[in-house]
């Protein structure tokens, strides 16, 4: 079953097409890679997903909901959420702190406050964040306070507060940008390690290693467009995917 379809969305900028038709359907329960060369669309879609550009045309259907037209915090209490290339959290809060404040949110709606049930299932999900902590090997820094900590451990933290709000969609935006070929395998490894929850996930990401271990289908960008879908041998070997990103050289 499709848990996001994405049809005919277009949208320009001036007179540049940033997106051109786009159609990409993602399967519940699976990982979908978007790649492409700079510029072929893949953050200006994402931002689509998420409500921050509202394209010209086309529909975005996620589990059942129209997205187009939502605001982007309606679209995340839908069940969708997104890791940023620069980590979006709360500097001057310890990592405990940063991860129960989404995780509330969620439960409770961004912009209400049930003193009761927050008391009766405090412990609970104190819980689920120490047992996502672990899994992300963030538990050791629980009480350190964020602004002191790496880019690395920030974007694992912001990993962290995407999944205590149990999305249905984790959107991630170049997981392994700037990072050493040593942390990209640990972040590859954490993905790999957080696939027990089940979550379908959307990964636009550069590096060829980190889309090939992870990815079940692969969606080629380029020019605004998908010129290409399917699992990644068949992507690899398929030479419109080598012309249009990388000029013919192989994948
Ligand atoms: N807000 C904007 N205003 C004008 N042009 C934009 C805007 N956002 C993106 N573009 C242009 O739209 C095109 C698609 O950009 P987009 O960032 O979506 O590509 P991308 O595939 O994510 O590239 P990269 O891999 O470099 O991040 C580019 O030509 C870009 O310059």
């Amino acid at each position: 079953m499709d848990i996001l379809a994405i049809n005919g969305v277009n949208k320009r900028f001036g007179g540049l097409r940033a997106l051109d038709n786009v159609n990409l359907n993602v399967k519940e329960g699976t990982i979908h890679a978007i790649i492409g060369p700079n510029g072929a669309g893949k953050s200006t879609l994402l931002n689509c997903l998420v409500g921050r550009i509202i394209p010209d045309e086309g529909s975005v259907d996620f589990n059942g909901h129209r997205l187009l037209g939502r605001h982007p915090h309606q679209i995340n209490q839908a069940g969708i959420a997104r890791v940023f290339q620069t980590p979006e959290v709360f500097g001057e809060l310890t990592v405990m702190e940063n991860v129960m404040i989404p995780a509330f949110a969620s439960t409770d709606g961004a912009f209400q406050i049930n003193l009761w049930r927050r008391a009766a299932d405090r412990r609970q999900v104190a819980a689920e964040a120490e047992e996502i902590l672990e899994d992300l090997n963030l538990i050791d820094q629980r009480d350190q306070i964020v602004n002191s900590m790496s880019r690395g451990d920030k974007r694992r933290l912001e990993l962290a507060m995407c999944l205590v709000q149990k999305p249905k969609l984790l959107l991630l935006d170049e997981p392994t940008a700037g990072m050493s070929r040593a942390d990209t395998n640990n972040t590859v490894e954490l993905l790999k390690k957080i696939a027990k929850r089940k979550i379908t996930k959307v990964i636009i990401e550069h590096d060829m290693h980190v889309v090939f271990s992870l990815a079940d289908t692969v969606s080629v960008m380029a020019q605004g467009t998908v010129i290409a879908e399917g699992a990644p041998d068949q992507i690899k070997s398929d030479p419109r995917v080598q012309e249009a990103y990388l000029g013919g050289a192989h994948l």
